[in-house]
């Protein structure tokens, strides 16, 4: 069996069902390479008797993700997976091949970023409209993501924006570094978000997490804590979601 694990953002996350899956695994495999976790995923250890291994990008691609189904066929295979393991869209070739060949595949469900965010800051859950990441500009200009953001607004919706992480190299996206990116772009294009709310978010239900929501040029100018890091861009807000973003997020009168 292979198990699609999520074990949300710290140990304090994982629910009951995750632990009995943990303790059922032969083998553990980690992913490290789609969010950071506040705890050492090493920890996951003292749930399970089976072996704890860590993978990257190409452990569960191309050949790697054949003999990791070929193994589940046997044996009970945990995917820990930082958040909800189904909450972007790294994993779904993975469990649409194991079904393909047979291979009996559990979900077990946990906290995301898409959930933290649209329950802790103060906005509407049904306010927000599509997700959208924002990648460095290195080979391109990331204009799709730009014009998202003006959709939602033109809708009225919030904008959750996850930020570029490239674990194995080292680099993780900061608010400040995607403020400068997103005006860059919006300079070329309609010069929208001069004026639009924002929040920065770092490291979010993290014992260290900081939230504030201000012009989003203004972001600027606060300290927030190392990645992960996220932004929402805010449409026009409600009354009681204004409130919200003055007692929650810290918006300056
Ligand atoms: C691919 S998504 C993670 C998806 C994960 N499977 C989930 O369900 O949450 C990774 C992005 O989420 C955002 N993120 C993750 N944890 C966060 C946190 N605690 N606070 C703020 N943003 C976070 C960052 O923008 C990061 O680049």
């Amino acid at each position: 069996m292979l198990v699609f694990l999520g074990i949300g953002y710290s140990l304090k996350h994982l629910t009951l069902e995750a632990i009995e899956y943990l303790g059922k695994a032969d083998k553990i495999v980690i992913d490290r390479y789609t969010s950071l976790y506040e705890d050492d995923p090493a920890e996951l250890a003292k749930y399970t008797k089976g072996e704890v291994v860590y993978a990257s990008r190409k452990d569960l691609e191309g050949e790697g993700m054949s003999k990791l189904i070929e193994e589940a066929r046997f044996k009970t295979i945990v995917l820990a997976v930082p958040g909800d393991p189904f909450i972007a869209t790294t994993h779904d070739s993975l469990r649409v091949e194991a079904i393909k060949k047979g291979v009996e595949v559990k979900v077990v469900n946990s906290i995301s970023v898409l959930t933290l965010i649209q329950s802790r800051l103060g906005l509407q859950a049904y306010r927000f409209g599509k997700t959208v990441t924002l990648v460095y500009p290195d080979y391109f200009k990331p204009y799709s993501t730009i014009e998202t953001i003006y959709e939602n607004l033109n809708r009225r919706l919030h904008t959750i924006v996850l930020l570029d992480l490239r674990l194995e190299h080292g680099r993780a996206m900061t608010i400040h570094e995607a403020v400068e990116i997103l005006l860059k772009l919006d300079d070329e294009l309609e010069n929208k978000l001069d004026n639009s709310l924002a929040i920065g978010v770092a490291r979010l239900s993290w014992r260290d997490e900081r939230v504030q929501a201000d012009l989003l040029p203004r972001l600027v100018k606060y300290d927030f804590p190392p990645p992960p890091h996220s932004l929402v861009i805010v449409s026009t807000p409600l009354p009681v979601e204004m409130e919200g973003l003055k007692l929650i997020c810290k918006l300056p009168e």
